[in-house]
Protein backbone atom coordinates (compact mmCIF):
# COMPACT_ATOMS: atom_id res chain seq x y z
CA UNK A 1 0.00 0.00 0.00
CA UNK A 2 1.19 3.16 -0.75
CA UNK A 3 -0.13 7.10 0.51
CA UNK A 4 -0.52 8.40 3.32
CA UNK A 5 -3.89 10.03 4.85
CA UNK A 6 -5.49 11.64 7.85
CA UNK A 7 -7.01 8.42 8.82
CA UNK A 8 -3.82 6.63 9.61
CA UNK A 9 -1.59 6.21 12.69
CA UNK A 10 1.86 5.19 12.42
CA UNK A 11 2.75 3.00 15.52
CA UNK A 12 6.53 2.19 16.30
CA UNK A 13 6.54 -1.68 17.98
CA UNK A 14 8.30 -3.18 20.50
CA UNK A 15 7.05 -1.06 24.14
CA UNK A 16 5.24 -2.66 26.79
CA UNK A 17 1.95 -0.86 27.92
CA UNK A 18 2.20 -0.07 30.80
CA UNK A 19 -0.47 2.18 33.26
CA UNK A 20 -3.10 3.40 33.82
CA UNK A 21 -6.82 4.03 31.46
CA UNK A 22 -10.04 4.28 32.47
CA UNK A 23 -13.50 2.64 30.85
CA UNK A 24 -16.75 4.52 31.05
CA UNK A 25 -19.99 3.20 30.13
CA UNK A 26 -20.75 0.38 27.70
CA UNK A 27 -20.44 1.21 23.99
CA UNK A 28 -23.31 -1.56 24.41
CA UNK A 29 -25.47 0.23 26.33
CA UNK A 30 -25.37 3.38 26.78
CA UNK A 31 -27.07 4.28 22.97
CA UNK A 32 -29.62 1.77 24.15
CA UNK A 33 -30.33 3.51 27.44
CA UNK A 34 -30.32 6.85 25.60
CA UNK A 35 -33.10 4.90 22.65
CA UNK A 36 -35.07 4.08 26.01
CA UNK A 37 -35.47 7.61 27.39
CA UNK A 38 -37.67 8.09 24.25
CA UNK A 39 -40.22 6.08 26.20
CA UNK A 40 -40.63 8.24 29.15
CA UNK A 41 -42.95 11.04 29.99
CA UNK A 42 -40.26 13.43 31.60
CA UNK A 43 -36.45 13.74 31.39
CA UNK A 44 -33.89 11.07 32.10
CA UNK A 45 -30.28 11.27 33.32
CA UNK A 46 -27.74 9.04 31.84
CA UNK A 47 -24.07 8.99 33.55
CA UNK A 48 -20.84 7.55 32.67
CA UNK A 49 -21.18 8.19 29.07
CA UNK A 50 -18.82 7.89 26.79
CA UNK A 51 -17.39 10.11 24.24
CA UNK A 52 -17.81 7.40 21.20
CA UNK A 53 -19.28 7.73 17.84
CA UNK A 54 -22.22 5.45 18.46
CA UNK A 55 -23.20 8.02 21.21
CA UNK A 56 -23.25 10.94 18.48
CA UNK A 57 -25.18 8.91 16.46
CA UNK A 58 -28.23 8.26 18.78
CA UNK A 59 -27.53 11.61 20.21
CA UNK A 60 -28.20 12.72 16.52
CA UNK A 61 -31.00 10.64 15.64
CA UNK A 62 -32.85 11.59 18.93
CA UNK A 63 -32.36 14.98 18.51
CA UNK A 64 -34.45 14.81 14.81
CA UNK A 65 -37.02 13.35 16.76
CA UNK A 66 -37.48 15.89 19.20
CA UNK A 67 -35.61 15.07 22.27
CA UNK A 68 -33.64 17.74 23.46
CA UNK A 69 -30.30 16.13 25.18
CA UNK A 70 -28.36 18.40 26.90
CA UNK A 71 -24.69 17.74 29.01
CA UNK A 72 -26.01 17.27 33.12
CA UNK A 73 -23.53 18.67 35.73
CA UNK A 74 -21.20 15.99 36.24
CA UNK A 75 -18.86 14.94 33.31
CA UNK A 76 -20.22 12.49 31.59
CA UNK A 77 -23.50 13.07 32.01
CA UNK A 78 -26.37 13.44 29.35
CA UNK A 79 -29.88 15.21 30.44
CA UNK A 80 -32.59 13.82 27.34
CA UNK A 81 -36.08 15.23 27.54
CA UNK A 82 -38.61 13.43 25.48
CA UNK A 83 -41.71 15.64 26.12
CA UNK A 84 -41.97 17.02 22.31
CA UNK A 85 -40.93 13.79 20.48
CA UNK A 86 -42.23 14.41 16.93
CA UNK A 87 -41.68 12.68 13.34
CA UNK A 88 -38.42 13.07 11.72
CA UNK A 89 -37.36 13.96 8.04
CA UNK A 90 -36.79 10.51 6.54
CA UNK A 91 -33.42 11.94 4.41
CA UNK A 92 -32.39 13.67 7.60
CA UNK A 93 -32.48 10.09 9.21
CA UNK A 94 -30.83 8.38 7.07
CA UNK A 95 -27.43 10.83 6.93
CA UNK A 96 -27.79 10.52 11.03
CA UNK A 97 -27.51 6.72 11.18
CA UNK A 98 -24.01 6.20 10.35
CA UNK A 99 -22.36 3.46 10.50
CA UNK A 100 -24.40 2.14 13.80
CA UNK A 101 -26.82 -0.57 14.55
CA UNK A 102 -29.03 1.43 17.09
CA UNK A 103 -31.64 2.90 14.76
CA UNK A 104 -33.57 -0.48 14.87
CA UNK A 105 -34.14 -0.11 18.15
CA UNK A 106 -35.93 3.04 18.09
CA UNK A 107 -38.79 0.99 16.38
CA UNK A 108 -40.63 0.30 19.76
CA UNK A 109 -39.87 3.29 21.40
CA UNK A 110 -41.60 5.41 18.15
CA UNK A 111 -44.19 3.26 17.50
CA UNK A 112 -45.71 4.02 20.94
CA UNK A 113 -45.06 7.42 20.67
CA UNK A 114 -45.94 8.40 17.55
CA UNK A 115 -47.47 5.28 15.35
CA UNK A 116 -45.11 4.93 12.62
CA UNK A 117 -40.93 5.12 12.70
CA UNK A 118 -38.97 4.99 9.47
CA UNK A 119 -36.30 2.77 10.28
CA UNK A 120 -32.83 3.25 8.08
CA UNK A 121 -30.32 0.68 7.02
CA UNK A 122 -28.24 -0.37 9.81
CA UNK A 123 -24.15 -0.06 10.45
CA UNK A 124 -22.06 -2.01 12.30
CA UNK A 125 -19.54 -3.97 12.04
CA UNK A 126 -18.87 -5.99 8.56
CA UNK A 127 -18.21 -9.50 10.54
CA UNK A 128 -20.99 -11.16 9.42
CA UNK A 129 -24.53 -11.33 7.02
CA UNK A 130 -26.22 -9.47 10.53
CA UNK A 131 -29.49 -9.75 9.16
CA UNK A 132 -32.73 -8.42 11.27
CA UNK A 133 -35.31 -10.91 10.46
CA UNK A 134 -35.79 -11.71 14.37
CA UNK A 135 -36.45 -7.84 14.83
CA UNK A 136 -39.27 -7.62 12.54
CA UNK A 137 -40.80 -10.71 13.17
CA UNK A 138 -40.93 -10.14 16.61
CA UNK A 139 -42.48 -6.24 16.30
CA UNK A 140 -45.34 -8.36 13.74
CA UNK A 141 -46.09 -9.88 16.44
CA UNK A 142 -46.79 -7.39 18.55
CA UNK A 143 -49.36 -5.24 15.74
CA UNK A 144 -46.93 -3.86 13.91
CA UNK A 145 -46.73 -3.40 10.25
CA UNK A 146 -43.52 -3.47 8.29
CA UNK A 147 -43.51 -1.76 4.83
CA UNK A 148 -39.81 -1.83 2.73
CA UNK A 149 -39.30 2.12 1.47
CA UNK A 150 -36.54 3.78 -0.10
CA UNK A 151 -33.91 3.88 1.93
CA UNK A 152 -35.06 2.23 5.21
CA UNK A 153 -38.13 0.24 5.76
CA UNK A 154 -41.55 2.29 7.20
CA UNK A 155 -43.15 0.58 10.22
CA UNK A 156 -47.00 1.47 11.30
CA UNK A 157 -49.10 0.35 15.03
CA UNK A 158 -52.69 0.61 13.79
CA UNK A 159 -53.81 0.09 17.07
CA UNK A 160 -51.91 -0.12 20.34
CA UNK A 161 -49.26 -2.89 20.45
CA UNK A 162 -50.13 -5.88 22.30
CA UNK A 163 -47.76 -8.17 24.40
CA UNK A 164 -47.49 -11.55 23.21
CA UNK A 165 -45.45 -14.92 23.31
CA UNK A 166 -42.16 -14.80 21.47
CA UNK A 167 -39.48 -17.87 21.37
CA UNK A 168 -36.26 -16.20 19.32
CA UNK A 169 -34.26 -18.97 17.31
CA UNK A 170 -31.10 -17.75 18.50
CA UNK A 171 -30.60 -15.16 21.96
CA UNK A 172 -29.60 -12.12 19.80
CA UNK A 173 -28.94 -9.46 22.11
CA UNK A 174 -30.76 -6.79 19.67
CA UNK A 175 -33.54 -8.64 19.56
CA UNK A 176 -34.11 -9.20 23.03
CA UNK A 177 -33.50 -5.35 23.69
CA UNK A 178 -36.03 -4.62 20.55
CA UNK A 179 -38.81 -6.53 22.70
CA UNK A 180 -37.60 -4.93 25.78
CA UNK A 181 -38.41 -1.82 24.70
CA UNK A 182 -41.09 -2.40 22.63
CA UNK A 183 -43.22 -5.03 25.16
CA UNK A 184 -42.99 -2.21 28.11
CA UNK A 185 -45.32 -0.10 26.88
CA UNK A 186 -47.86 -2.71 25.12
CA UNK A 187 -51.03 -3.81 26.07
CA UNK A 188 -50.67 -6.85 28.65
CA UNK A 189 -47.80 -9.34 29.28
CA UNK A 190 -44.89 -10.24 26.83
CA UNK A 191 -43.69 -14.10 27.57
CA UNK A 192 -40.22 -13.76 26.00
CA UNK A 193 -37.88 -17.42 25.57
CA UNK A 194 -34.51 -18.05 24.39
CA UNK A 195 -33.67 -14.66 25.58
CA UNK A 196 -30.05 -13.17 25.40
CA UNK A 197 -29.11 -12.36 28.73
CA UNK A 198 -25.80 -10.13 28.72
CA UNK A 199 -25.10 -7.87 31.33
CA UNK A 200 -25.64 -4.70 29.02
CA UNK A 201 -29.11 -5.92 28.76
CA UNK A 202 -29.26 -6.27 32.37
CA UNK A 203 -28.34 -3.23 32.94
CA UNK A 204 -31.08 -2.31 30.09
CA UNK A 205 -33.96 -3.94 32.46
CA UNK A 206 -32.97 -1.84 35.14
CA UNK A 207 -33.32 1.50 33.38
CA UNK A 208 -36.46 0.36 32.24
CA UNK A 209 -37.63 -0.78 35.88
CA UNK A 210 -36.41 2.80 37.11
CA UNK A 211 -39.01 3.91 34.67
CA UNK A 212 -41.76 2.15 35.74
CA UNK A 213 -41.69 -1.27 33.98
CA UNK A 214 -42.26 -4.41 35.22
CA UNK A 215 -39.80 -6.80 33.82
CA UNK A 216 -38.72 -10.11 35.66
CA UNK A 217 -36.16 -12.68 34.11
CA UNK A 218 -35.60 -16.37 34.74
CA UNK A 219 -32.55 -18.50 35.18
CA UNK A 220 -33.98 -20.62 31.75
CA UNK A 221 -33.86 -17.11 29.70
CA UNK A 222 -37.17 -16.48 29.72
CA UNK A 223 -38.23 -12.93 30.07
CA UNK A 224 -41.49 -11.46 30.70
CA UNK A 225 -42.90 -8.01 30.95
CA UNK A 226 -46.07 -6.96 32.02
CA UNK A 227 -47.02 -3.35 29.96
CA UNK A 228 -47.75 -0.38 31.54
CA UNK A 229 -49.77 2.72 30.59
CA UNK A 230 -47.06 4.94 31.21
CA UNK A 231 -43.20 5.19 32.27
CA UNK A 232 -41.43 8.42 33.87
CA UNK A 233 -37.71 9.11 33.29
CA UNK A 234 -34.52 7.66 35.28
CA UNK A 235 -31.37 8.35 36.72
CA UNK A 236 -28.99 5.40 35.64
CA UNK A 237 -24.96 5.64 35.29
CA UNK A 238 -23.85 3.03 33.20
CA UNK A 239 -22.42 -0.09 33.59
CA UNK A 240 -18.94 0.23 32.69
CA UNK A 241 -17.34 -1.39 29.40
CA UNK A 242 -16.30 -4.77 29.76
CA UNK A 243 -15.60 -4.90 25.76
CA UNK A 244 -13.14 -1.97 26.28
CA UNK A 245 -11.28 -3.56 29.30
CA UNK A 246 -10.82 -6.91 28.20
CA UNK A 247 -9.36 -5.04 24.93
CA UNK A 248 -6.50 -3.47 27.13
CA UNK A 249 -6.43 -6.58 29.17
CA UNK A 250 -5.81 -8.37 25.85
CA UNK A 251 -2.96 -5.88 24.83
CA UNK A 252 -1.53 -5.67 28.04
CA UNK A 253 -0.65 -9.52 27.29
CA UNK A 254 0.62 -9.06 23.84
CA UNK A 255 2.90 -6.34 24.65
CA UNK A 256 4.48 -7.97 27.66
CA UNK A 257 2.96 -4.95 29.71
CA UNK A 258 0.81 -4.04 32.95
CA UNK A 259 -1.74 -2.35 32.61
CA UNK A 260 -4.48 -0.88 35.20
CA UNK A 261 -8.48 -0.75 34.00
CA UNK A 262 -10.02 1.82 36.26
CA UNK A 263 -13.42 0.95 36.10
CA UNK A 264 -13.41 -2.94 34.97
CA UNK A 265 -15.48 -4.82 36.62
CA UNK A 266 -14.96 -8.30 37.84
CA UNK A 267 -18.82 -9.29 37.69
CA UNK A 268 -19.24 -8.98 33.68
CA UNK A 269 -15.83 -9.94 33.19
CA UNK A 270 -15.55 -13.47 35.01
CA UNK A 271 -15.42 -15.62 31.88
CA UNK A 272 -13.10 -13.20 29.79
CA UNK A 273 -10.86 -13.66 33.48
CA UNK A 274 -11.02 -17.37 33.79
CA UNK A 275 -9.87 -17.47 30.13
CA UNK A 276 -7.18 -15.07 30.66
CA UNK A 277 -5.84 -17.32 33.49
CA UNK A 278 -5.29 -19.89 31.71
CA UNK A 279 -3.89 -18.43 28.65
CA UNK A 280 -1.32 -17.60 31.39
CA UNK A 281 -1.78 -13.54 32.42
CA UNK A 282 -2.20 -12.55 35.50
CA UNK A 283 -4.86 -9.90 37.41
CA UNK A 284 -5.77 -8.64 40.26
CA UNK A 285 -8.74 -6.78 40.78
CA UNK A 286 -9.76 -4.42 43.53
CA UNK A 287 -13.01 -1.98 44.28
CA UNK A 288 -12.29 0.27 41.67
CA UNK A 289 -10.87 -1.53 38.61
CA UNK A 290 -8.80 -4.51 37.70
CA UNK A 291 -5.02 -4.36 36.85
CA UNK A 292 -3.81 -7.08 33.97
CA UNK A 293 -0.48 -8.30 33.46
CA UNK A 294 2.17 -10.29 31.35
CA UNK A 295 3.73 -12.20 34.12
CA UNK A 296 7.07 -13.29 32.22
CA UNK A 297 7.55 -16.36 30.69
CA UNK A 298 5.78 -18.13 28.31
CA UNK A 299 1.75 -18.06 27.55
CA UNK A 300 -0.38 -21.20 27.08
CA UNK A 301 -2.23 -22.15 24.12
CA UNK A 302 -6.02 -23.30 24.52
CA UNK A 303 -9.67 -24.14 23.35
CA UNK A 304 -11.52 -21.43 23.04
CA UNK A 305 -14.94 -20.95 21.73
CA UNK A 306 -16.95 -17.67 21.66
CA UNK A 307 -20.55 -17.64 22.35
CA UNK A 308 -23.98 -15.98 23.73
CA UNK A 309 -23.33 -14.73 27.64
CA UNK A 310 -22.16 -16.48 29.95
CA UNK A 311 -20.02 -17.63 27.44
CA UNK A 312 -16.71 -15.84 26.45
CA UNK A 313 -18.42 -12.81 24.39
CA UNK A 314 -17.43 -12.75 20.69
CA UNK A 315 -16.09 -9.18 20.91
CA UNK A 316 -13.55 -10.40 23.41
CA UNK A 317 -12.18 -13.05 20.42
CA UNK A 318 -10.21 -10.40 18.49
CA UNK A 319 -7.75 -9.10 20.52
CA UNK A 320 -7.11 -11.99 22.73
CA UNK A 321 -6.52 -13.49 19.37
CA UNK A 322 -3.39 -11.20 19.12
CA UNK A 323 -2.00 -12.46 22.40
CA UNK A 324 -2.45 -16.07 21.84
CA UNK A 325 -0.29 -15.55 18.78
CA UNK A 326 2.50 -15.02 21.19
CA UNK A 327 1.11 -18.11 23.27
CA UNK A 328 3.17 -21.15 22.91
CA UNK A 329 1.74 -23.93 20.78
CA UNK A 330 -1.51 -24.76 19.45
CA UNK A 331 -4.71 -22.94 19.75
CA UNK A 332 -7.75 -23.69 18.74
CA UNK A 333 -10.81 -20.48 18.82
CA UNK A 334 -14.27 -21.21 17.18
CA UNK A 335 -16.22 -18.48 16.60
CA UNK A 336 -19.98 -19.48 16.87
CA UNK A 337 -21.82 -15.98 17.24
CA UNK A 338 -20.47 -14.54 14.16
CA UNK A 339 -19.97 -16.40 10.36
CA UNK A 340 -16.91 -14.06 9.56
CA UNK A 341 -15.20 -12.56 12.45
CA UNK A 342 -11.82 -14.30 11.65
CA UNK A 343 -11.02 -12.63 8.16
CA UNK A 344 -8.89 -10.19 10.02
CA UNK A 345 -6.32 -12.75 10.68
CA UNK A 346 -5.12 -13.06 7.06
CA UNK A 347 -2.74 -9.48 8.05
CA UNK A 348 -1.70 -11.16 11.80
CA UNK A 349 -0.09 -13.59 9.57
CA UNK A 350 1.36 -10.74 6.55
CA UNK A 351 2.89 -9.66 10.43
CA UNK A 352 4.77 -13.46 11.20
CA UNK A 353 1.89 -14.86 12.92
CA UNK A 354 0.81 -18.49 11.71
CA UNK A 355 -3.02 -18.65 11.94
CA UNK A 356 -5.31 -21.19 9.81
CA UNK A 357 -8.77 -21.00 9.21
CA UNK A 358 -10.84 -24.30 8.84
CA UNK A 359 -15.04 -24.28 7.87
CA UNK A 360 -15.16 -27.17 10.08
CA UNK A 361 -16.46 -26.84 13.87
CA UNK A 362 -13.02 -27.35 15.76
CA UNK A 363 -13.09 -27.86 19.45
CA UNK A 364 -16.47 -28.23 21.57
CA UNK A 365 -19.43 -28.44 20.32
CA UNK A 366 -20.65 -28.04 16.62
CA UNK A 367 -22.63 -24.30 15.49
CA UNK A 368 -25.07 -22.56 13.07
CA UNK A 369 -21.78 -22.12 10.81
CA UNK A 370 -20.53 -25.84 11.08
CA UNK A 371 -21.87 -27.25 7.82
CA UNK A 372 -22.64 -23.58 5.39
CA UNK A 373 -19.00 -22.92 4.25
CA UNK A 374 -17.89 -20.29 6.59
CA UNK A 375 -14.08 -19.76 8.27
CA UNK A 376 -15.11 -19.54 11.18
CA UNK A 377 -12.49 -21.97 13.08
CA UNK A 378 -8.92 -21.12 13.66
CA UNK A 379 -5.87 -22.69 14.80
CA UNK A 380 -3.43 -20.31 16.01
CA UNK A 381 0.43 -21.45 16.40
CA UNK A 382 3.07 -19.97 18.58
CA UNK A 383 4.76 -18.05 19.44
CA UNK A 384 5.69 -15.93 16.61
CA UNK A 385 7.35 -12.94 16.31
CA UNK A 386 5.48 -10.01 14.11
CA UNK A 387 6.92 -7.29 12.26
CA UNK A 388 5.17 -4.25 11.69
CA UNK A 389 3.52 -3.55 8.40
CA UNK A 390 0.89 -1.97 6.39
CA UNK A 391 -2.47 -2.62 8.02
CA UNK A 392 -6.22 -1.44 7.06
CA UNK A 393 -8.74 -1.73 9.86
CA UNK A 394 -11.47 -4.08 8.68
CA UNK A 395 -14.10 -3.39 11.92
CA UNK A 396 -13.82 -2.60 15.31
CA UNK A 397 -12.52 -5.07 17.18
CA UNK A 398 -10.58 -6.21 14.26
CA UNK A 399 -8.95 -2.58 14.09
CA UNK A 400 -7.94 -3.16 18.23
CA UNK A 401 -6.45 -5.93 17.61
CA UNK A 402 -3.90 -4.34 14.57
CA UNK A 403 -3.55 -1.72 16.87
CA UNK A 404 -2.13 -4.19 19.55
CA UNK A 405 -0.32 -6.50 16.80
CA UNK A 406 1.48 -3.38 15.58
CA UNK A 407 2.55 -2.49 19.59
CA UNK A 408 3.80 -6.21 20.03
CA UNK A 409 5.83 -6.07 16.78
CA UNK A 410 8.99 -5.16 15.82
CA UNK A 411 9.30 -1.87 13.56
CA UNK A 412 6.71 0.46 12.81
CA UNK A 413 3.12 -0.48 11.31
CA UNK A 414 0.75 2.12 9.33
CA UNK A 415 -2.39 1.58 10.85
CA UNK A 416 -5.09 2.99 7.71
CA UNK A 417 -8.52 3.68 8.86
CA UNK A 418 -8.52 4.30 12.82
CA UNK A 419 -11.39 6.76 13.19
CA UNK A 420 -13.35 3.41 13.15
CA UNK A 421 -12.33 3.03 16.43
CA UNK A 422 -13.01 5.95 17.42
CA UNK A 423 -16.88 4.22 17.36
CA UNK A 424 -16.36 1.84 20.80
CA UNK A 425 -12.72 3.28 21.99
CA UNK A 426 -13.26 6.58 23.81
CA UNK A 427 -9.87 8.50 23.45
CA UNK A 428 -7.91 5.31 22.44
CA UNK A 429 -5.27 6.89 20.56
CA UNK A 430 -4.39 9.49 24.38
CA UNK A 431 -5.13 6.08 26.17
CA UNK A 432 -2.33 4.82 24.09
CA UNK A 433 0.09 7.69 24.48
CA UNK A 434 -0.86 7.17 28.45
CA UNK A 435 0.59 3.92 28.49
CA UNK A 436 3.54 4.78 27.09
CA UNK A 437 2.82 3.87 23.24
CA UNK A 438 5.40 5.04 20.52
CA UNK A 439 2.47 6.01 18.20
CA UNK A 440 2.45 9.17 15.68
CA UNK A 441 0.02 11.01 13.27
CA UNK A 442 1.60 11.10 9.47
CA UNK A 443 2.54 15.15 10.15
CA UNK A 444 5.20 13.46 12.59
CA UNK A 445 2.81 15.00 15.68
CA UNK A 446 3.19 12.94 18.54
CA UNK A 447 -0.45 12.23 19.42
C1 LIG B 1 -24.53 -2.59 19.57
C2 LIG B 1 -24.41 -3.94 20.16
O1 LIG B 1 -24.88 -4.20 21.27
N1 LIG B 1 -23.72 -4.84 19.47
C3 LIG B 1 -23.51 -6.14 20.04
C4 LIG B 1 -24.71 -7.01 19.77
O2 LIG B 1 -24.92 -7.01 18.35
P1 LIG B 1 -26.28 -7.54 17.75
O3 LIG B 1 -27.38 -7.21 18.70
O4 LIG B 1 -26.37 -7.04 16.36
O5 LIG B 1 -26.01 -9.09 17.74
P2 LIG B 1 -27.04 -10.28 17.90
O6 LIG B 1 -26.87 -10.87 19.26
O7 LIG B 1 -28.38 -9.83 17.50
O8 LIG B 1 -26.49 -11.30 16.80
C5 LIG B 1 -26.12 -12.60 17.15
C6 LIG B 1 -26.38 -13.55 16.01
O9 LIG B 1 -27.77 -13.55 15.70
C7 LIG B 1 -27.96 -13.36 14.31
N2 LIG B 1 -29.22 -12.60 14.09
C8 LIG B 1 -29.48 -11.49 14.82
C9 LIG B 1 -30.61 -10.74 14.62
C10 LIG B 1 -31.51 -11.15 13.61
O10 LIG B 1 -32.55 -10.52 13.35
N3 LIG B 1 -31.23 -12.28 12.88
C11 LIG B 1 -30.09 -13.02 13.10
O11 LIG B 1 -29.86 -14.02 12.43
C12 LIG B 1 -26.74 -12.56 13.87
O12 LIG B 1 -26.50 -12.67 12.50
C13 LIG B 1 -25.64 -13.18 14.73
O13 LIG B 1 -25.18 -14.36 14.12
O14 LIG B 1 -24.48 -8.33 20.27
C14 LIG B 1 -23.36 -8.99 19.67
C15 LIG B 1 -23.27 -10.38 20.27
O15 LIG B 1 -22.95 -10.32 21.62
C16 LIG B 1 -22.08 -8.18 19.90
O16 LIG B 1 -21.05 -8.77 19.15
C17 LIG B 1 -22.25 -6.75 19.43
O17 LIG B 1 -21.16 -5.98 19.89
C1 LIG C 1 -19.70 -6.00 16.73
C2 LIG C 1 -19.64 -4.91 17.48
O1 LIG C 1 -20.46 -3.86 17.47
P1 LIG C 1 -21.74 -3.50 16.55
O2 LIG C 1 -22.82 -4.47 16.90
O3 LIG C 1 -22.06 -2.13 17.04
O4 LIG C 1 -21.28 -3.56 15.14
C3 LIG C 1 -18.58 -4.76 18.52
O5 LIG C 1 -18.74 -3.90 19.41
O6 LIG C 1 -17.58 -5.46 18.47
Amino acid sequence: MTGISDDVLLVHGGTPLEGEIRVRGAKNLVPKAMVAALLGSGPSRLRNVPDIRDVRVVRGLLQLHGVTVRPGEEPGELVLDPTHVESANVADIDAHAGSSRIPILFCGPLLHRLGHAFIPGLGGCDIGGRPIDFHFDVLRQFGATIEKREGGQYLEAPQRLRGCKIRLPYPSVGSTEQVLLTAVLAEGVTELSNAAVEPEIEDLICVLQKMGAIISMDTDRTIRITGVDRLGGYNHKALPDRLEAASWASAALATGGNIYVRGAQQRSMMTFLNTYRRVGGAFEIDDEGIRFWHPGGPLNAIALETDVHPGFQTDWQQPLVVALTQAAGLSIVHETVYESRLGFTSALNQMGAHIQLYRECLGGSACRFGQRNFLHSAVVSGPTKLQGADLVIPDLRGGFSYLIAALAAEGTSRVHGIDLINRGYENFMEKLVELGAKVELPGGDLV
